[in-house]
């Protein structure tokens, strides 16, 4: 695709918006392939298989739901549009930008991610006299506490080095774990006093965190250095403790860098935590930020990121104002949304969490109707629209600058704040309803994003050329089938709730089709399932559930199949992926739509009956050296006796033993037998095929990686049940 028509033109504009070219093709691919939908159902309604009515019912309605949901795509790919940005002609006096960070557990988020991921925020290329930064720790932990301390005091060397020499990424850890500047500037001898000098201060405070972590205790003498640790001097439970919140560096020009530079106000941030009273997990944490920010520094806008992201291009905050500053049409933006990248990945994306398709395409397509989806992290928010506040379009809103400045009684700030962080602030307020993020979904991110959206705000999508953010994604297929389990079910949330995109109003209809994809791509584990358990189980009982291959109708399969294929192929290769990536993809996804999906539909039929409400399961970080080992050698790890991998090995053994047993059939029987079961034998050849990690896994590997033998046993066992029954269930 080729980015060609211009919509609108740079005049004084701070940003200006295309679509892709090549559109026509598209048109035409999507009208050839609509064709092939219909001709399909036509094809079901007119040969119902009278003998077999069940199956036959089951697979049309699988059929009918895949051709739904693809319909639903068409809101991703109709029109994909590129923003370009114009940070050159920003006026000097930008707006203040409150910078808000999560974390939640010191096992799964080591306190050296998050002092990293802090210290390549605070560096970003901003008048840092307009910046503060909050850290929420919902684990309430000194380790985290005492890692943020440790960056607080690492900072006043690493800021005026990154401006000095302008330095790419300004993560110290990816910074100093390529020597590519040294090596560039080795001849300035200036230049390689100074890094010597911040390298090692760097390693020293990496040092002192790796030891408290390991200790689990910080040092006497460190503990000396802030009054904060006191809060520590008895226990903290994560669950249950008093707020805690300390000011570490004080902005407005009162704390300083070593060369004497102003630098940006740091706030750590524990919220009090009760038994008994909700938290509302992530979106109660930036809740309670959004008051205390409001209350210390009341920044106009609001950058909200996970510790698991940290900041690659310190111009990201410019190229965000440009946006919320533009004359035409800054007043109708509510959030701007960088793309969730990641750093890590394998060459192939073993897991498919490189989220390519939904970064890379999907998400350029939701531009073209009111803008994206709110992803949790790299999300700058205008703060009045997060507050509740209505797009209304007769007032022309600008960023107006209310923060607070000057001359501030941090001790008296950090008491008053304690009050907006008490686990009883939230009663009878509006919170979680009708201002700040959205409570009751386990992705408050698209929640929130989709209220805001239906309250009239519009949203853009922006990648720059330099990634944004660089975050970590789950490493093993446990932790990537959980993450999908925890979204799908979020999402399916936001369907059942009284904001469903069909009827919440205020939504163009390539967003609500967006939306709609989205929020019931759970049920896609409904067609999948049915594909997947009935089509063998027709197999093995001699049951064609397609036209035979001498049947004229047998082309619209095969063109159908063949096509969809191809797309997807396509459409990631057009996102720098490779042939490789599309078939882990492919198989990722065959594995979520049995498990993750299946898991959260049961979540919500619980939830709904009133027996448990789903939580919040945050994804680890740490990985062990050889999980690490295999990882890089893209072998998939499953390790754990997880009920998760028990749908996906099962059907990997029924697809394989139906292909297995049709094929010695057809060996004995003669092979006009295999007219009839054709596309059957295809599909379970081309599961099985897919599945080959799966058989490995469970009957070849040796490692610690392999699956465990338990869910073996289950599988089947689970398959014999079917087996057994299947012949009087057809
Ligand atoms: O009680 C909690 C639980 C989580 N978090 C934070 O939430 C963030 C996201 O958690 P993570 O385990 O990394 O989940 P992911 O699946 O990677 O997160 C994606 O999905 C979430 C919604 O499910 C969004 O909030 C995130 O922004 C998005 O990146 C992390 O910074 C956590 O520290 C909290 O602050 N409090
Ligand atoms: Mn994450």
């Amino acid at each position: 695709m080729t980015e060609s028509i211009t919509t609108t033109t740079a005049t004084d504009r701070l940003f200006t918006t295309k679509q892709a070219g090549g559109r026509f093709l598209y048109k035409i691919y999507f009208t050839i392939f609509l064709t092939g939908i219909f001709s399909l159902l036509y094809y079901r309604c007119t040969h119902i298989l009278h003998d077999h009515l069940v199956l036959w019912l089951l697979i049309t309605l699988a059929e009918f739901w895949f051709s739904v949901t693809w319909i639903f795509q068409q809101g991703f790919r109709w029109a994909p549009t590129f923003h370009s940005t114009y940070p050159d002609e920003l006026p000097s006096d930008l707006p203040p930008i409150d910078l808000l960070v999560c974390t939640a557990d010191p096992d799964r988020e080591p306190p050296a991610l998050v002092a990293n991921t802090l210290l390549s925020l605070m560096a970003y290329d901003y008048d840092v006299n307009k910046l503060a930064y909050y850290l929420s720790d919902d684990g309430g932990s000194e380790l985290t506490f005492h890692a943020v301390y440790q960056a607080s005091v690492f900072s006043k060397y690493w800021l005026p080095f990154c401006r000095k020499f302008n330095v790419e990424p300004r993560a110290p850890q990816v910074y100093f774990s390529s020597e590519e500047d040294v090596v560039n500037e080795r001849g300035r001898q200036s230049f390689r006093q100074e890094y010597d000098a911040v390298k090692a201060k760097y390693e020293q405070m990496q040092e002192q965190i790796a030891r408290a972590t390991r200790l689990r205790k910080v040092p006497d003498e460190v503990r000396k250095g802030h009054k904060g640790f006191k809060e520590w001097d008895s226990k903290v439970d994560p669950r249950h403790h008093q707020p805690i919140i300390e000011v570490l560096i004080r902005g407005d020009g009162e704390d300083r860098d070593v060369e004497g530079n102003p630098m940006p106000t740091l706030v750590y941030v524990s919220r009090e935590k009760h038994q008994g009273h909700p938290h509302h997990y992530k979106a109660g944490a930036l809740n309670a930020l959004n008051r205390v920010s409001a209350l210390m520094s009341n920044a106009p806008l609001v950058l909200n990121v996970d510790c698991d992201m940290h900041s690659n291009n310190s111009q990201a905050l410019l190229h965000a104002v440009c946006f919320f500053l533009d004359p035409k049409e800054g007043h109708r933006i509510g959030y701007v949304q960088f793309p969730q990248s990641f750093g890590g990945i394998t060459e192939n994306d073993l897991y498919g969490n490189g989220v390519k398709r939904i970064y890379e395409v999907e998400f350029y397509g939701t531009n073209a109707h009111n803008g994206p989806m709110y992803a949790g992290t790299g999300s700058v928010h205008r703060r009045e629209s997060l507050n509740g506040r209505k797009y209304d379009p007769k007032v022309q809103l600008k960023v107006e600058d209310k923060s607070v400045r000057g001359n501030k009684n941090w001790e008296d700030l950090a008491v008053k704040a304690k009050a907006l962080a008490s686990s009883t602030f939230e009663t009878g307020k509006p919170w979680g309803k009708e201002m700040g993020l959205m409570y009751g979904c386990a992705v408050e991110d698209v929640f929130t994003g989709l209220v805001l959206q239906s309250r009239g705000w519009q949203s853009v999508f922006y990648a720059p050329e330099r990634k944004a953010y660089l975050g970590l994604a789950p490493v093993n297929t446990n932790d990537t089938l959980i993450q999908h389990k925890r979204w799908s079910t979020g999402l399916l949330e936001i369907f059942l709730s009284e904001y469903c995109p069909w009827t919440v109003g205020k939504l163009k209809l390539g967003q609500i089709m967006c939306y709609s994809f989205y929020t019931l791509w759970s049920l896609w584990c409904l067609p999948m399932l049915t594909y997947a358990f009935v089509l063998p189980l027709a197999m093995v009982n001699g049951i064609p559930l397609f036209p035979k291959v001498s049947d004229p109708w047998f082309k619209l399969f095969a063109f159908l199949g063949i096509a969809s294929h191809a797309f997807s192929l396509g459409e990631l290769m057009w996102a720098k992926g490779t042939i490789k990536m599309w078939w882990n993809e492919t198989r990722m996804w065959m594995m979520k739509g049995t498990s993750s999906y299946l898991f959260a539909v049961t979540v919500i039929i619980l939830k709904t009956l009133g027996i448990s409400e789903p939580g919040f399961e945050i994804t680890s970080k740490v990985i062990d050296e050889e999980a690490l080992k295999r990882y890089k050698k893209e072998i998939m790890e499953f390790a754990v006796a997880s009920p998760m991998f028990i749908p996906p090995t099962t059907l990997a053994l029924l697809h394989l033993f139906g292909l297995l047993k049709t094929l010695t059939m057809a060996v004995k029987d003669g092979l006009e037998g295999l007219d009839h079961m054709f596309l059957q034998v295809i599909v379970s050849g081309y599961i099985s095929l897919i599945s080959l990690p799966l058989y490995e896994a469970m009957f070849l590997r040796k490692d610690k990686g392999r699956m465990p033998v338990y869910v073996t046993i289950y599988a089947i066992g689970i398959l014999s049940v079917l087996l057994y029954l299947s012949p009087s269930l057809m």
